[in-house]
């Protein structure tokens, strides 16, 4: 059946499942062995499916159960009507007053956040259908490309060869712990995947050896875009000085200090263009940080504002204000992957490589991962994302989900795990 507004949903299904994640650092503590995400399918009343990615934990799953209970009946294309907070939801914040979001690095957490993201997968699975309903590419349904390939950063991590308790090594990178294991981890993405830029996941270890690893880059890569990201983890104090000493080195320092009063002024002082994944998340922290000019690069994700137009609405008002764009990331597969890629492939304005975690993930729920060649991905003109969904994947890593405990993403657990007694470290870290 169809209506006015187009084909119909008759259903709408979300499936948690549990993927397995290497020991990756960061600034609170390592990457549990299995994390959830969520996988979202909207089917047609003419059998199309289309299929969207989220957070999967608890909170998210929570509000995707409700959100999928509204969907059937309406029609595909109503993403406007997808993306509004519904009227009992009201937005408070989450956590205490330094409580930052634990699985996405968004900075503050609150309701309407969680309930963005998870919008942007039953977005994403509407887009996939109605791309398959009418033969078109989603990036077609946004308008157009303007470019047939999104670049990608190489995006390392120190890291550990197991995880805590494990004897047998988790995959086969090992362990990059200084400057030259991190050398040595981008020269294999240099080799794999033709990276032709580099971000390194900082806030790990004191500045000094944080500065010298990217050092030991750009001796490495004379040429390539080299970015460092703390994730706050900084003090203004020592994000002026690590700007100030990797000063002519760095495309940009990505959130060195929590706060936009805290980031406008390591920009004031350094003059150093401050990316964010972390200060504005969301539109209502788009004014204050754009009027005290804290952020110079905003690190789009459709996961954090609520899709694909959404972050086209992002885009554009980041061209109004001459602020730049580029793509945050966070443990993903295939699906969001496509989903980057399409929304990436519309967006005039941006001019730096996109960020992307899929190297890491070794489990996929697409029939077909994606390849990079020259650090890039090829952007489909098949209908909707141009992926399949692999069922018996889906089912294996959903009973994997079922047969464990694991519900959340917790990085400080995890390092628990390793070091008994372990807390999450106050900030700033240094
Ligand atoms: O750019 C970022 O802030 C991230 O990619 C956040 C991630 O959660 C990253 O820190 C990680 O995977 O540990
Ligand atoms: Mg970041």
């Amino acid at each position: 059946m169809t209506t006015g507004a187009g084909p119909v949903i008759k259903a709408a299904r979300v499936t948690p499942i549990l993927i397995w994640d290497p020991p990756l650092l960061n600034l609170v503590g390592v990457h549990q062995p299995y994390t959830p995400r969520l996988i979202v399918e909207v089917e047609s009343e003419s059998g199309v499916v289309g299929v969207g990615e989220t957070y999967g934990d608890t909170a998210y799953l929570e509000i995707a159960h409700a959100l999928a209970a509204t969907l059937p009946g309406r029609p595909l294309a109503s993403m406007n009507e997808l993306g509004r907070r519904p009227s009992g939801m009201e937005d408070r914040r989450l956590g205490g007053e330094d409580e930052q979001d634990k699985s996405g690095f968004r900075g503050v957490l609150t309701t309407s956040k969680l309930h963005a993201s998870v919008v942007s997968a039953f977005e994403v699975a509407c887009l996939d259908a109605l791309g398959k309903e009418s033969g078109l590419p989603v990036h077609a349904l946004l308008g157009g490309k303007v470019r047939d390939r999104v670049d990608y950063s190489g995006y390392l991590f120190y890291r550990w060869a197991v995880h805590p308790g494990d004897d047998v090594p988790s995959d086969d990178w090992g362990s990059a712990l200084d400057p030259a294991g991190v050398v040595e981890q981008a020269r294999r993405f240099d080799a794999a995947y033709g990276s032709r830029s580099f971000k390194l996941k900082g806030g790990v270890f004191p500045p000094d050896q944080e500065v010298a690893a990217i050092r030991a880059l750009r001796e490495a890569f004379p040429d390539r875009p080299l970015r460092l990201d703390p994730n706050g983890s900084w003090s203004v104090e020592t994000s002026v000085r690590v700007a100030q000493e990797l000063d002519g080195v760095l495309e940009y320092l990505e959130d060195p200090t929590l706060g936009t009063s805290a980031m406008a002024e390591v920009h004031r002082r350094t003059g150093l263009p401050l990316a964010t994944n972390m200060c504005v998340t969301s539109f209502d922290e788009v004014p204050e940080a754009f009027a005290a000019d804290a952020v110079q690069v905003v690190l789009s994700d459709h996961h954090f504002w609520g899709g694909l137009l959404a972050t086209r609405d992002l885009a554009a008002l980041c061209r109004v204000y001459d602020v730049g764009v580029s793509m945050h990331s966070n443990t993903h597969l295939g699906i969001s992957l496509a989903a980057m890629t399409h929304v990436a492939a519309t967006v005039p304005e941006l001019r730096y490589a996109c960020d992307t975690h899929r190297p890491w993930q070794t489990e996929d729920v697409v029939t077909l991962p994606h390849t990079f060649a020259d650090g890039a991905i090829e952007v489909s003109d098949a209908p909707g994302l141009g992926i399949d969904l692999d069922r018996d994947a889906l089912e294996r890593l959903h009973r994997r989900w079922l047969d464990s405990d694991v519900r959340d993403r917790d990085d400080v657990g995890a390092m628990r795990a390793a070091v008994p007694g372990y807390q999450r470290p106050a900030f700033p870290k240094w």
